[in-house]
């Protein structure tokens, strides 16, 4: 069985039909990357699955259950985490604090258990720590020891984007979507995070889509590419197959020539 199934999906904004018919599956494990060319529906996508906007019709199934009617935050208690093509993080708090944050739809106590401080909720509040840093420390050195107090808003960009990763990773997803995670990266940046993605699949067994301008990404890291077009799939494959599909070259690669 597929890790995500998708059937017949369909978004309509006024007179703009942003998916078409969708059908599309996701395996368990997989790195799939989703190209098109602006306005080919991605993001609505991404916003479909992850509950943030409606479909029109069909059907949205991970693991077995259908999440269409689900709130973004019961989608990512069932698994399905995000970042997005603009970084939104909390910045005057810490690096640490955002991906403690983040891991709140994995624990349990409530505002009260907050104030009074429980044992329990002290106990909550050491894993949450410890799993905080687990996920920054992914980044090798570039989240970790003093930068753990410092304000999100004076980091990199580069280190915005992987702290955002880092939130997602946090709340334990078993399918990781990443908005164009490379935006605003240089080259070598680009390079390390094809590496970091590779690991976060290899090492903790989470299956990764990705929607992506930057071809470098997207040939370097997916195993499957999908490629939209006015709401529609019109190839699927590996990164050669894909390239040299003639309604790929004509919807996409054709118009934007940096795409080789
Ligand atoms: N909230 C909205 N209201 C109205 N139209 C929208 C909305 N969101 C998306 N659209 C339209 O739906 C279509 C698909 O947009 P979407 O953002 O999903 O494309 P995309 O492939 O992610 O593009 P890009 O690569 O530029 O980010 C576009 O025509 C867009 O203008």
């Amino acid at each position: 069985m597929a890790l995500f199934e998708i059937r017949e999906l369909s978004k309509d904004f006024g007179g703009v039909r942003a998916v078409d018919g969708l059908d599309l599956d996701v395996e368990d494990g997989e790195i799939l990357c989703v190209i098109g060319p602006n306005g080919a529906g991605k993001t609505t996508l991404f916003n479909l699955v992850t509950g943030m906007i409606q479909p029109d019709h069909g059907s949205i199934v991970f693991t077995g259950q259908n999440v269409v009617g689900l709130r973004p935050s019961q989608i990512l208690e069932l698994g399905v985490a995000r970042t997005f093509q603009n970084v939104r993080l909390f910045p005057e708090m810490s690096v640490l604090e955002n991906v403690m944050v983040a891991r709140h739809c994995r624990t349990r106590s409530g505002m009260l258990k907050a104030v009074l401080r429980p044992p329990s909720f002290r106990r909550e509040e050491a894993e949450t720590r410890q799993r905080a840093e687990q996920a920054l420390a992914f980044f090798g050195s570039r989240l970790v020891g003093w930068r753990f107090d410092t304000p999100a808003r004076s980091l990199s960009y580069a280190n915005r984007r992987r702290l955002e990763i880092a939130r997602a990773l946090a709340s334990e997803p078993r399918l990781l979507l990443l908005d164009e995670p490379t935006a605003g990266m240089n080259p070598r940046e680009t390079t390390e995070l094809i590496g970091l993605i590779r690991r976060i699949r290899d090492e903790l067994g989470i299956t990764i889509a990705l929607i992506e301008h930057d071809m470098r990404l997207v040939k370097g890291v997916s195993e499957r590419v999908l490629v939209l077009d006015y709401g529609q799939l019109i190839a699927a494959g590996g990164y050669d197959e894909v390239a040299s599909n003639d309604r790929v070259i004509e919807a996409y690669l054709g118009r934007k020539a940096s795409a080789t």
